[in-house]
């Protein structure tokens, strides 16, 4: 699919704004997945309506943004993927970087269904589970750097999903509002983790927690 010149610009513009450079391929496939979240919202329920306005910098320039932070990661997994924030967009990114993978996870089946779709005709190294992550985890064996989650829970029951993933030397990517600081001492009643915080470049008072490590506070 070759996008047109106006689509294309947004793309660019949003890979430039989240620190991340990307080929006129990735823009075009960028380019696809947002005319599918538009098409497919009104259906699926995908993103909150008001948001598809700004979909460029609300939703595509906040999700490249993590891929910006790990260029190296091969194996990724996305919790919660929904309407595929940010699980598609770094998939669509992926897909010029040899040998890498992302595992979408999400329960509804409506939903998994679009990513799947979707997926397919972006033509992205993209792996739907349409299952519970508690289960998927539980249950994982394949080595992973990278686990993502967005808009999904609190810090707290983010690092309890991720764990299984965390210990075996994953790092958690996960973009948070301006409740970040209540968050960070919420989940320190639970883990003691070792974190990175990076300022968002689409929201002013935004961070990407970084999880280096995380274990349980002794009881
Ligand atoms: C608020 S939405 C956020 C979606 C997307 N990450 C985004 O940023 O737009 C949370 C999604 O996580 C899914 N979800 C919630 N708990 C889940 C679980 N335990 N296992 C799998 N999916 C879950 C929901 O079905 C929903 O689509």
């Amino acid at each position: 699919m070759a996008a047109n010149v106006s689509d294309r610009a947004a793309a660019e513009a949003a890979a430039r704004q989240a620190g991340v450079a990307v080929s006129r391929e990735t823009q075009d496939r960028l380019v696809l997945y947002v005319s599918l979240l538009r098409r497919w919202n009104p259906v699926k329920n995908l993103v909150s309506p008001h948001t598809l306005s700004a979909v460029w910098e609300r939703h595509i320039a906040d999700c490249l943004q993590l891929a910006a932070l790990a260029p190296d990661a091969r194996t990724w997994v996305d919790l919660g993927s929904g309407g595929g924030l940010p699980g598609l967009v770094i998939a669509a990114v992926l897909a010029e970087r040899a040998g890498t993978r992302i595992h979408l996870v999400e329960s509804k089946l409506g939903k998994a269904a679009f990513l799947r779709e979707a997926a397919r005709q972006m033509g992205v190294p993209a792996t739907i589970h349409a299952f519970r992550i508690e289960g998927v985890l539980a249950q994982w064996t394949e080595p992973v750097d990278v686990v993502t989650a967005r808009a999904l829970a609190p810090l707290d029951q983010l690092v309890r999903l991720s764990v299984p993933l965390l210990k075996t030397g994953a790092f958690g990517l996960f973009p948070k509002g301006q409740d970040v600081g209540s968050e960070l001492t919420q989940a320190a009643k639970y883990w003691k983790l070792d974190t990175v915080l990076t300022p968002s470049v689409t929201e002013q008072d935004g961070r990407i927690v970084t999880v280096r490590r995380a274990e349980p506070v002794a009881s």
